[in-house]
Protein backbone atom coordinates (compact mmCIF):
# COMPACT_ATOMS: atom_id res chain seq x y z
CA UNK A 1 0.00 0.00 0.00
CA UNK A 2 1.21 3.48 -1.30
CA UNK A 3 0.58 6.67 -1.15
CA UNK A 4 1.51 10.46 -2.03
CA UNK A 5 1.22 14.18 -1.32
CA UNK A 6 2.43 17.40 -2.31
CA UNK A 7 2.94 20.40 0.18
CA UNK A 8 3.56 24.01 -0.70
CA UNK A 9 6.05 25.52 1.30
CA UNK A 10 4.45 29.52 2.81
CA UNK A 11 6.13 32.79 3.76
CA UNK A 12 5.18 35.14 6.94
CA UNK A 13 2.82 37.74 7.69
CA UNK A 14 3.50 37.07 11.28
CA UNK A 15 6.09 35.67 13.12
CA UNK A 16 4.56 33.67 15.98
CA UNK A 17 7.38 33.54 18.21
CA UNK A 18 6.64 36.90 19.98
CA UNK A 19 2.64 36.13 21.33
CA UNK A 20 1.50 32.58 19.86
CA UNK A 21 -0.36 34.50 17.15
CA UNK A 22 1.09 33.59 13.85
CA UNK A 23 0.05 34.78 9.91
CA UNK A 24 1.59 33.01 6.85
CA UNK A 25 0.89 32.52 3.06
CA UNK A 26 1.40 29.50 0.88
CA UNK A 27 3.68 30.01 -2.19
CA UNK A 28 4.60 27.62 -4.89
CA UNK A 29 7.15 25.81 -3.78
CA UNK A 30 6.88 22.42 -3.44
CA UNK A 31 7.61 19.02 -1.11
CA UNK A 32 6.37 15.54 -2.33
CA UNK A 33 6.14 12.60 0.14
CA UNK A 34 5.77 9.35 -0.77
CA UNK A 35 4.89 6.03 1.80
CA UNK A 36 5.08 2.50 1.26
CA UNK A 37 3.21 0.98 4.03
CA UNK A 38 5.13 -2.24 5.22
CA UNK A 39 4.32 -5.21 8.04
CA UNK A 40 7.58 -4.88 10.19
CA UNK A 41 6.27 -1.85 12.20
CA UNK A 42 9.34 0.37 11.69
CA UNK A 43 8.92 3.17 10.40
CA UNK A 44 11.98 4.78 8.60
CA UNK A 45 12.94 7.74 6.28
CA UNK A 46 15.20 9.34 3.64
CA UNK A 47 15.10 13.35 2.11
CA UNK A 48 16.21 12.78 -1.47
CA UNK A 49 19.36 14.55 -2.00
CA UNK A 50 20.34 15.19 1.56
CA UNK A 51 21.36 12.09 3.31
CA UNK A 52 22.45 14.26 6.58
CA UNK A 53 19.45 15.73 6.99
CA UNK A 54 17.07 15.21 10.44
CA UNK A 55 14.68 12.73 9.09
CA UNK A 56 12.70 12.53 13.05
CA UNK A 57 9.79 14.93 12.14
CA UNK A 58 8.81 13.28 8.71
CA UNK A 59 9.40 9.40 10.50
CA UNK A 60 7.28 10.63 13.26
CA UNK A 61 4.43 12.24 11.47
CA UNK A 62 3.59 8.43 9.76
CA UNK A 63 4.27 6.88 13.51
CA UNK A 64 1.38 9.60 14.78
CA UNK A 65 -1.04 8.78 11.64
CA UNK A 66 -0.38 4.84 11.77
CA UNK A 67 -1.16 5.36 15.72
CA UNK A 68 -4.32 7.07 15.76
CA UNK A 69 -5.88 5.46 11.94
CA UNK A 70 -4.27 1.83 11.16
CA UNK A 71 -7.38 0.66 13.07
CA UNK A 72 -9.72 2.40 11.07
CA UNK A 73 -8.43 0.75 7.90
CA UNK A 74 -8.43 -2.52 9.48
CA UNK A 75 -4.87 -2.88 10.14
CA UNK A 76 -3.16 -3.96 13.49
CA UNK A 77 -1.03 -0.73 14.30
CA UNK A 78 1.94 -2.54 16.05
CA UNK A 79 2.71 -4.45 12.60
CA UNK A 80 2.41 -1.48 10.59
CA UNK A 81 5.50 -0.14 9.28
CA UNK A 82 6.56 2.56 7.00
CA UNK A 83 9.35 4.07 4.55
CA UNK A 84 9.16 7.68 3.77
CA UNK A 85 10.83 9.49 1.21
CA UNK A 86 10.61 13.28 0.67
CA UNK A 87 11.98 15.09 -2.49
CA UNK A 88 11.58 18.80 -2.00
CA UNK A 89 12.53 22.01 -3.74
CA UNK A 90 11.80 24.45 -0.86
CA UNK A 91 15.37 25.50 1.04
CA UNK A 92 15.68 23.11 4.79
CA UNK A 93 16.07 25.51 7.82
CA UNK A 94 15.19 28.95 5.25
CA UNK A 95 12.05 30.42 7.26
CA UNK A 96 10.10 29.38 4.21
CA UNK A 97 8.88 26.20 6.37
CA UNK A 98 9.86 23.40 4.81
CA UNK A 99 9.18 21.71 7.97
CA UNK A 100 5.29 21.93 7.72
CA UNK A 101 5.40 21.56 4.22
CA UNK A 102 6.97 18.29 4.91
CA UNK A 103 5.03 17.52 7.97
CA UNK A 104 1.56 18.13 6.21
CA UNK A 105 2.76 15.85 2.92
CA UNK A 106 3.86 12.78 5.09
CA UNK A 107 0.35 13.01 6.94
CA UNK A 108 -1.34 12.83 3.90
CA UNK A 109 0.77 10.37 2.03
CA UNK A 110 0.54 8.06 5.18
CA UNK A 111 -3.28 8.67 5.00
CA UNK A 112 -3.33 7.47 1.50
CA UNK A 113 -1.44 4.57 1.74
CA UNK A 114 -3.91 4.03 4.57
CA UNK A 115 -6.64 4.70 2.05
CA UNK A 116 -8.26 6.85 4.06
CA UNK A 117 -7.27 9.48 2.43
CA UNK A 118 -10.78 11.66 2.93
CA UNK A 119 -10.92 10.62 6.19
CA UNK A 120 -10.19 12.92 8.29
CA UNK A 121 -10.76 16.91 7.58
CA UNK A 122 -7.84 18.50 6.40
CA UNK A 123 -7.00 21.03 9.33
CA UNK A 124 -7.25 18.30 11.53
CA UNK A 125 -4.65 16.09 9.36
CA UNK A 126 -1.99 19.45 9.92
CA UNK A 127 -2.47 19.34 13.38
CA UNK A 128 -1.31 15.87 13.69
CA UNK A 129 1.56 17.04 11.74
CA UNK A 130 1.73 20.24 14.31
CA UNK A 131 2.02 17.25 17.07
CA UNK A 132 4.79 15.18 15.33
CA UNK A 133 6.74 18.68 14.59
CA UNK A 134 6.47 19.61 18.65
CA UNK A 135 7.47 15.85 19.38
CA UNK A 136 10.36 15.90 17.36
CA UNK A 137 11.87 19.28 18.47
CA UNK A 138 11.88 21.05 15.38
CA UNK A 139 9.54 24.26 16.43
CA UNK A 140 9.07 26.81 19.37
CA UNK A 141 5.31 27.30 19.50
CA UNK A 142 4.02 23.99 17.00
CA UNK A 143 4.05 26.56 13.66
CA UNK A 144 0.40 26.34 13.30
CA UNK A 145 0.48 29.78 11.76
CA UNK A 146 3.27 27.94 8.94
CA UNK A 147 0.69 24.62 8.69
CA UNK A 148 -2.33 25.69 8.54
CA UNK A 149 -1.00 27.86 5.46
CA UNK A 150 0.74 25.23 3.52
CA UNK A 151 -2.59 22.57 4.96
CA UNK A 152 -5.03 24.85 3.20
CA UNK A 153 -3.65 27.13 0.55
CA UNK A 154 -3.83 31.08 0.95
CA UNK A 155 -3.43 33.09 4.09
CA UNK A 156 -4.21 32.22 7.66
CA UNK A 157 -4.16 33.82 10.95
CA UNK A 158 -3.84 31.30 14.00
CA UNK A 159 -3.41 30.88 17.65
CA UNK A 160 -0.90 28.58 18.03
CA UNK A 161 -1.21 27.98 21.56
CA UNK A 162 -4.64 26.58 20.90
CA UNK A 163 -3.92 25.35 17.38
CA UNK A 164 -6.76 27.38 16.16
CA UNK A 165 -7.58 28.52 13.30
CA UNK A 166 -8.34 32.90 13.49
CA UNK A 167 -8.26 33.92 9.72
CA UNK A 168 -8.52 31.89 6.58
CA UNK A 169 -8.46 33.71 2.93
CA UNK A 170 -7.70 32.99 -0.64
CA UNK A 171 -5.17 35.45 -1.76
CA UNK A 172 -3.71 35.50 -5.49
CA UNK A 173 0.00 37.46 -4.84
CA UNK A 174 2.93 37.71 -6.60
CA UNK A 175 5.75 36.51 -3.90
CA UNK A 176 9.57 37.42 -4.40
CA UNK A 177 11.46 35.26 -2.06
CA UNK A 178 15.30 36.23 -1.52
CA UNK A 179 17.24 33.14 0.14
CA UNK A 180 21.19 33.61 1.94
CA UNK A 181 23.45 31.06 1.60
CA UNK A 182 22.75 30.12 5.07
CA UNK A 183 20.52 28.42 7.41
CA UNK A 184 18.69 29.45 10.52
CA UNK A 185 16.60 26.52 12.37
CA UNK A 186 13.94 27.47 14.46
CA UNK A 187 14.30 25.77 17.26
CA UNK A 188 17.53 27.56 17.63
CA UNK A 189 15.72 31.20 17.54
CA UNK A 190 16.28 33.52 20.16
CA UNK A 191 12.93 33.93 21.79
CA UNK A 192 13.12 36.06 24.43
CA UNK A 193 14.75 38.70 22.06
CA UNK A 194 11.25 38.20 20.08
CA UNK A 195 8.82 38.21 23.05
CA UNK A 196 10.00 41.45 23.94
CA UNK A 197 8.57 43.13 20.47
CA UNK A 198 4.97 41.71 21.63
CA UNK A 199 3.43 45.30 21.16
CA UNK A 200 4.58 45.11 17.52
CA UNK A 201 2.97 41.61 16.93
CA UNK A 202 0.01 42.88 18.03
CA UNK A 203 -0.08 45.50 16.14
CA UNK A 204 0.90 43.07 13.01
CA UNK A 205 -2.35 40.84 13.92
CA UNK A 206 -4.44 43.64 14.14
CA UNK A 207 -3.73 44.90 10.56
CA UNK A 208 -3.61 41.37 9.91
CA UNK A 209 -7.05 40.83 11.17
CA UNK A 210 -8.01 44.10 9.34
CA UNK A 211 -6.81 42.45 5.97
CA UNK A 212 -4.04 45.02 5.78
CA UNK A 213 -1.53 42.07 4.80
CA UNK A 214 1.29 43.86 3.15
CA UNK A 215 1.42 47.01 5.85
CA UNK A 216 1.01 43.63 8.35
CA UNK A 217 4.58 42.01 6.97
CA UNK A 218 6.17 45.17 6.89
CA UNK A 219 5.52 46.01 10.61
CA UNK A 220 6.77 42.00 11.37
CA UNK A 221 9.65 42.45 9.35
CA UNK A 222 11.23 45.30 11.03
CA UNK A 223 10.23 44.14 14.29
CA UNK A 224 11.41 40.46 13.57
CA UNK A 225 15.03 41.69 12.28
CA UNK A 226 15.60 44.05 14.98
CA UNK A 227 15.28 40.84 17.50
CA UNK A 228 16.61 38.36 15.62
CA UNK A 229 19.55 40.21 14.10
CA UNK A 230 19.23 40.30 10.80
CA UNK A 231 19.43 43.17 8.32
CA UNK A 232 16.43 45.29 7.06
CA UNK A 233 18.93 46.41 4.16
CA UNK A 234 16.94 43.60 1.81
CA UNK A 235 13.57 45.44 3.11
CA UNK A 236 14.49 48.72 2.12
CA UNK A 237 15.67 47.81 -1.08
CA UNK A 238 12.10 46.72 -1.59
CA UNK A 239 10.23 49.38 -0.16
CA UNK A 240 8.07 51.97 -0.55
CA UNK A 241 6.82 50.11 -3.81
CA UNK A 242 6.09 46.68 -2.76
CA UNK A 243 3.05 45.76 -0.67
CA UNK A 244 4.87 44.68 1.82
CA UNK A 245 8.11 42.78 2.65
CA UNK A 246 9.06 41.03 5.97
CA UNK A 247 11.99 38.54 7.07
CA UNK A 248 10.34 35.03 6.54
CA UNK A 249 9.95 33.11 9.87
CA UNK A 250 13.32 33.05 11.76
CA UNK A 251 15.31 34.62 8.77
CA UNK A 252 17.69 34.03 6.62
CA UNK A 253 14.78 34.28 3.79
CA UNK A 254 13.17 38.00 2.55
CA UNK A 255 9.60 37.29 1.21
CA UNK A 256 8.30 40.50 -0.83
CA UNK A 257 4.52 40.87 -2.12
CA UNK A 258 3.35 43.44 -4.96
CA UNK A 259 2.27 43.67 -8.44
CA UNK A 260 4.93 41.63 -10.76
CA UNK A 261 6.71 44.44 -12.22
CA UNK A 262 7.84 46.02 -8.93
CA UNK A 263 8.93 42.78 -7.95
CA UNK A 264 10.94 42.42 -11.10
CA UNK A 265 12.92 45.62 -10.75
CA UNK A 266 13.15 44.27 -6.47
CA UNK A 267 14.93 40.91 -7.94
CA UNK A 268 17.04 43.12 -9.96
CA UNK A 269 18.59 44.47 -6.76
CA UNK A 270 18.26 41.40 -4.97
CA UNK A 271 19.85 39.40 -7.21
CA UNK A 272 23.29 41.48 -6.49
CA UNK A 273 23.33 39.53 -3.23
CA UNK A 274 24.90 35.97 -2.34
CA UNK A 275 22.10 33.52 -2.59
CA UNK A 276 18.70 32.72 -4.32
CA UNK A 277 16.24 34.91 -5.44
CA UNK A 278 12.67 33.49 -7.02
CA UNK A 279 9.62 35.14 -8.47
CA UNK A 280 6.70 33.12 -7.47
CA UNK A 281 3.03 32.88 -6.42
CA UNK A 282 0.75 32.59 -3.71
CA UNK A 283 -1.00 29.00 -4.15
CA UNK A 284 -4.39 28.60 -3.02
CA UNK A 285 -4.72 24.54 -3.21
CA UNK A 286 -2.73 23.59 -0.09
CA UNK A 287 -1.67 20.20 0.17
CA UNK A 288 -3.22 17.57 -1.99
CA UNK A 289 -2.82 13.66 -2.20
CA UNK A 290 -1.49 11.87 -5.63
N1 LIG B 1 12.09 17.66 2.94
C1 LIG B 1 12.12 17.36 4.25
N2 LIG B 1 11.97 16.07 4.63
C2 LIG B 1 11.99 15.74 5.94
N3 LIG B 1 12.15 16.62 6.95
C3 LIG B 1 12.30 17.91 6.63
C4 LIG B 1 12.29 18.35 5.26
N4 LIG B 1 12.46 19.68 5.25
C5 LIG B 1 12.57 20.06 6.54
N5 LIG B 1 12.50 19.02 7.38
C6 LIG B 1 12.59 19.03 8.85
O1 LIG B 1 12.40 20.35 9.29
C7 LIG B 1 13.55 20.84 10.00
C8 LIG B 1 13.78 22.31 9.68
O2 LIG B 1 12.72 23.03 10.26
P1 LIG B 1 12.84 24.60 10.54
O3 LIG B 1 14.11 24.88 11.28
O4 LIG B 1 11.57 25.02 11.19
O5 LIG B 1 12.97 25.22 9.11
P2 LIG B 1 11.85 25.78 8.11
O6 LIG B 1 11.72 27.24 8.41
O7 LIG B 1 12.39 25.52 6.76
O8 LIG B 1 10.58 25.03 8.41
C9 LIG B 1 14.69 19.95 9.51
O9 LIG B 1 15.70 19.83 10.49
C10 LIG B 1 13.99 18.61 9.30
O10 LIG B 1 13.81 17.96 10.53
O1 LIG C 1 8.74 27.22 15.38
C1 LIG C 1 7.82 28.06 15.44
O2 LIG C 1 6.95 28.01 16.31
C2 LIG C 1 7.75 29.12 14.41
C3 LIG C 1 8.81 29.31 13.56
C4 LIG C 1 8.88 30.44 12.62
O3 LIG C 1 8.91 29.99 11.29
P1 LIG C 1 10.16 29.31 10.50
O4 LIG C 1 10.11 27.84 10.85
O5 LIG C 1 9.89 29.53 9.07
O6 LIG C 1 11.42 29.97 10.95
C5 LIG C 1 7.70 31.42 12.77
O7 LIG C 1 7.51 32.19 11.62
C6 LIG C 1 6.39 30.75 13.11
O8 LIG C 1 5.39 31.73 13.27
C7 LIG C 1 6.52 29.95 14.38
Amino acid sequence: MDGRAVAPAAGTVLNALATGTGSAFAIDLETTATVKLTDDGEVDAEIAGQPDADTTLVERCAELTIAEHADAAGLDETAVGARVETNSDVPMASGLKSSSAAANATVLATLDALELGDALERIDACRLGVQAARDAGVTVTGAFDDASASMLGGVTITDNMADELLAHEEVDWHALVYTPPEQSFSADADVSACERIAPMADLVAELALDGRYGEAMTVNGFAFCGALGFSADPMVEALPDVDGVSLSGTGPSYVAVGDRRTLETVQDRWTERDGTTRLLQTRTDGTQIQ
